[in-house]
């Protein structure tokens, strides 16, 4: 999607993808990350709750997000006042455990994820249609520290049937685009058609909620 679209989304608060709790899926399956210190990344992260989970696990966070509203409702809304600062083509926000890079994602440095050992992606690759996901995959390749684990939730369903966000991501993509550099394992996979239903109104024949353990080569 181009920029306009989730600026567009964010200005009338029209964020159905924003949940009012911790990912269940993220609580179930952080674990199996064994990373027990270390910063975690979490991309095109919104104003999600699930920022919380990471610094109660005891890590800080390092957020991305390109819309200024986000940034600023998840501070305001978490009852933090941010320290605002440049960060090469960036905004940093931080606060306590919390730093958010307010700007595009392809503008993210490997020097600005130098301390992270641990990813988390949910609602980021999804949110991507095709040629701009592929050109995530390749910057986060570029900008993730080798030795890096990433936890990543994807929905995967016949994509002629419907279309995104949140666009299909099956494992075979997930192989072709980030299998050169991360290993992948597919930990996880949950029939979620029933629980959504935009897609049972428009036919959509399954949907699965897969979970991923990606570890950066
Ligand atoms: C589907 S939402 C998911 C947000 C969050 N991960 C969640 O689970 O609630 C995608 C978010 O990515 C942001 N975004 C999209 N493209 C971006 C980019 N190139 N750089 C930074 N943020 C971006 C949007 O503004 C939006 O908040």
């Amino acid at each position: 999607m181009e920029p306009h679209f989730w600026h567009d989304r964010w200005q009338r608060q029209q964020i159905g993808f924003h949940q009012a709790q911790i990912n269940p899926l993220l609580v179930k399956h952080w674990s199996a990350l064994k990373v027990d210190a270390g910063a975690v990344f979490v991309p095109l992260c919104g104003k999600t709750l699930d920022l919380h989970y990471f610094v109660q696990q005891g890590h800080p966070v390092l957020g991305n997000e390109f819309n200024t509203l986000a940034v600023e409702q998840f501070f305001a809304e978490s009852g933090l006042t941010p320290d605002i600062t440049p960060a090469a083509e960036l905004t940093q926000y931080q606060a306590q455990q919390y730093r958010l890079l307010l700007g595009d994602f392809f503008a993210l440095t490997p020097a600005q994820l130098a301390d992270c050992r641990a990813f988390y992606d949910r609602g980021a690759l999804v949110a991507l249609p095709e040629q701009m996901r592929q050109r995530y995959a390749q910057h986060l390749s570029k900008i993730i520290p080798t030795g890096c684990k990433g936890l990543a939730v994807l929905l995967d369903y016949p994509q002629e049937q419907l279309d995104g966000p949140a666009f299909a991501v099956s494992p075979a993509w997930l192989n072709t685009y980030l299998g050169d550099a991360f290993t992948i394992e597919q930990i996880a996979s949950y029939d979620v058609l029933a629980e959504n239903g935009k897609f049972v109104q428009n036919g959509v024949s399954w949907l699965n909620e897969n979970v991923f353990v990606l570890t950066r080569k």
